[in-house]
């Protein structure tokens, strides 16, 4: 089977966001490309949550523009911090999206057990989803998202509300999806976790992008004070 073409890289040129007349995003250029994850951090309420909408097209940039330059179709795909399960089973949930897709039946079973079985989710299939715990619940969004093999997986704190056990297998199955060659575009306050999982990261400031390089060099010496501040612990205004 011929590979699907790439929509990457993904292109965000001079993005601006406000809201009720504040700045949220001003001047953020950034390329995204195929290869492993870009983990963006910063302080809260530097505006990264805000940034993956736009990237994700959830909401419109009030300035510059995001530009998918690949020849290929856009598909991506998001998971937000609470998980939005159906009131089906966890089988069904994942079987869900790829019915929209457009699967044949008999595909769509096979795709979604073999999802449920990469996620290590494959004994919970009958159960109803809204009853999984918060981690299984956010493994199973994953692995619902994960389903149609999107080229670029954009993740918001996924983590947050998740104990370290459960942190741990949700990062296991990011690591999974990023090796299927997925790319994964990532919000986190955890530094620990970025350290992690990223292979490079943006740094965002006041809205505004200081930093974006690989996560050795960013994590060795990063480029912005700002960025070695909150590498040091410090808080930033
Ligand atoms: N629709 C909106 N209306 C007004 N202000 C907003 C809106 N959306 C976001 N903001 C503000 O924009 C700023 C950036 O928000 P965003 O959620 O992107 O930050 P963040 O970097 O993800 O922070 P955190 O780490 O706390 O989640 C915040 O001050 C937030 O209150």
């Amino acid at each position: 089977m011929r590979a699907p073409e790439a929509a990457l890289p993904l292109l965000a040129e001079g993005l601006g966001y406000a809201a009720g007349g504040v700045a949220i995003l001003r001047g953020v250029t950034l390329a995204i490309e195929a290869g492993p994850p870009l983990l963006v951090i910063g302080p809260n309420g530097a505006g990264k949550s805000v940034l993956l909408r736009l990237l994700h097209g959830l909401l419109p940039p009030g300035a510059g523009r995001i530009h998918w330059a690949g020849p290929g179709p856009k598909r991506d795909a998001m998971v937000f911090q609470r998980p939005v399960m159906l009131r089906r089973t966890a089988l069904a949930n994942l079987e869900y999206p790829l019915a929209l897709a457009g699967l044949p039946r008999a595909a769509r079973r096979a795709r979604a057990e073999a999802a449920l079985a990469e996620s290590g989710l494959a004994a919970l299939a009958g159960r109803p989803a809204r009853r999984l715990s918060g981690g299984e619940q956010q493994r199973l969004a994953l692995a619902r998202a994960a389903a149609l093999a999107p080229e670029v997986l954009f993740l918001d704190e996924p983590c947050a509300s998740l104990d370290p056990a459960a942190t741990r297998a949700v990062e296991a199955a990011i690591a999974g999806i990023a090796a299927r060659g997925t790319k994964i575009v990532m919000t986190t306050h955890d530094l620990a976790q970025a350290r992690r999982l990223a292979g490079e990261v943006a740094f965002l400031h006041r809205g505004r992008l200081l930093d974006h390089a690989p996560a050795a060099a960013f994590f060795a010496g990063p480029a912005a004070p700002e960025a070695a501040a909150f590498l040091r612990g410090e808080l930033l205004a």
